[in-house]
């Protein structure tokens, strides 16, 4: 993965962070889950969260990302208020919830290489860059080799590799995984770690929804609640 910089993409914010929240509250149809939320992530962090079912992990990261509804505080991406449209491509998204991708009549390549689409103008400006991006990208969730498979025929866990590939063929600068090891086994949990710990090393900034982290404990660097403070490091967990 490439180290990102240029006069068209700044470095987060003046003083490194990706995302801050200030007294932001998320929630749906106007009914609050989490209120007061209050939570930076600096450039090159590896933020685990972590709590109970339905304490809203989701929400959080949905929040941040402009999926649920702010209804009071401040959400800023690389230093300005999200939602202006001009950080998409720096953005990588893996969703929770995976089926409705799974019944889609696409290829693996295909579903990979439409992660590229926030950097086109157009599919016929599809190029070696490109390709190569998505071939680094299924190389790097264990899928190498899948790319011509119908995404319907993939498992589960196959699927969910397949969505992480997404994310990561647009080479995103803030990465966000929302359960990215649900249903996945053992050897590919490392594959994804090994994975992550290598973007995180090229300075991708990452936020992980994690019930259980596995492998994923040696690449978190900090652990917070839904509501953004700290909550108990994973085993094996970096400083936190
Ligand atoms: N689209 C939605 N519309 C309305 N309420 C929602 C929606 N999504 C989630 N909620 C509610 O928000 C609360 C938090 O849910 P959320 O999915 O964020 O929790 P979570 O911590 O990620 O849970 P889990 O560990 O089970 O995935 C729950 O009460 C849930 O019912």
């Amino acid at each position: 993965m490439t180290q990102r910089s240029g006069p068209t993409t700044p470095p987060a914010d003046r003083a490194g962070a990706v995302v801050q929240l200030r007294g932001a509250s998320f929630g749906y149809a106007r009914q609050p889950v989490l209120t007061g939320v209050d939570l930076t992530v600096h450039h090159g962090e590896v933020l685990a969260v972590r709590g109970a079912n339905g304490t809203g992990k989701s929400t959080l990261v949905r929040g941040l990302l402009g999926l649920a509804e702010v209804l009071a505080g401040e959400v800023l991406l690389f230093g300005r208020p999200r939602g202006t449209g001009r950080d998409r491509h720096r953005v990588g998204y893996v969703p929770q919830r995976h089926t409705v991708a799974g019944t889609l009549p696409v290829t693996v390549r295909e579903l990979v290489s439409s992660g590229r689409l926030t950097r086109l103008r157009t599919w016929q400006s599809f190029g070696a860059a490109d390709r190569c991006a998505v071939d680094c990208a299924l190389e790097g969730v264990g899928l190498a080799g899948f790319d011509r498979r119908p995404l319907a025929e993939l498992s589960g866990g196959q699927q969910r590799r397949a969505l992480v590939a997404r994310a990561l063929a647009d080479d995103p600068e803030l990465l966000v995984l929302d359960e990215p090891t649900a249903g996945v086994d053992a050897a590919s949990q490392r594959v994804l770690a090994a994975t992550l710990a290598g973007l995180a090393a090229t300075g991708t900034t990452i936020v992980v929804v994690v019930h259980d982290p596995g492998p994923l404990a040696e690449v978190v660097t900090r652990t917070v609640s839904p509501s953004g403070t700290p909550a108990a490091p994973a085993a094996g967990a970096r400083a936190c």
